[in-house]
């Protein structure tokens, strides 16, 4: 039962572009998030092409691959408009044009997902992850004017993790509410 997030928004995402980074760590959590993000997504319209799907190791990894998905989307669109090459505006290495190469479609990105769980262990690993993670999500989007939605869960046991990826009877699927955040979000920042 979800009773106290807001009531859902549907804005048209038909001519939106988003991005989605999700960790890979809990991995049985993390599929129906991202599935319910992404299902949200279409819901309002935003086209499967105009979705960009990236995975890091874990949440830490999260706020730098957030930060270079939106540079790389900035540089490709950019070096689009100018009809130059990626390469002359990446003044770059190799490596670096296959990295940008091989993010298919990153023209300018209207908001971002970054989808991450987080599970308490036995030390103060999952505090300090935590804590780094969120204000680091936070950096990028004020640092970027792009919105960053917070779809990291950072929960005590797996019992929580589940309840909040829509795993348990009854539960609601927060990835959800990140699909539709993304896509308000997005709208709003056009307006
Ligand atoms: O995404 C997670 N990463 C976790 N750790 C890995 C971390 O995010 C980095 O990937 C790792 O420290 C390497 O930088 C977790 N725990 O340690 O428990 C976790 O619960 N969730």
């Amino acid at each position: 039962m979800h009773t106290k997030g807001p009531a859902p928004q549907f804005h048209d995402g038909s001519n939106l572009r988003i991005g989605i980074v999700h960790a890979r760590w809990n991995s049985t959590i993390i599929e129906p998030l991202l599935e319910g993000a992404k299902a949200k997504l279409a819901e309002c319209g935003v086209k499967e092409s105009n979705i960009v799907v990236q995975t890091v190791p874990g949440a830490w990894e999260l706020p730098t691959a957030v930060q270079r998905l939106y540079a790389a989307s900035q540089v490709q669109s950019s070096s689009a408009g100018s009809g130059g090459s990626a390469g002359d505006l990446l003044g770059s290495s190799t490596a670096d044009l296959t990295s940008l190469a091989n993010t298919t479609n990153t023209a300018a990105f209207d908001a971002i997902i970054a989808i991450g769980v987080l599970i308490k262990g036995e030390t103060m690993h999952f505090e300090y992850i935590a804590e780094s993670v969120s204000h680091g999500l936070m950096r990028v989007s004020l640092d970027t004017g792009i919105p960053v939605i917070f779809g990291v869960l950072t929960v005590l046991n797996d019992e929580q993790a589940k309840a909040r990826a829509g795993i348990i009877e009854g539960s609601h699927n927060h990835g959800e509410d990140w699909g539709l955040a993304a896509v308000e979000m997005s709208v709003k920042r056009k307006n």
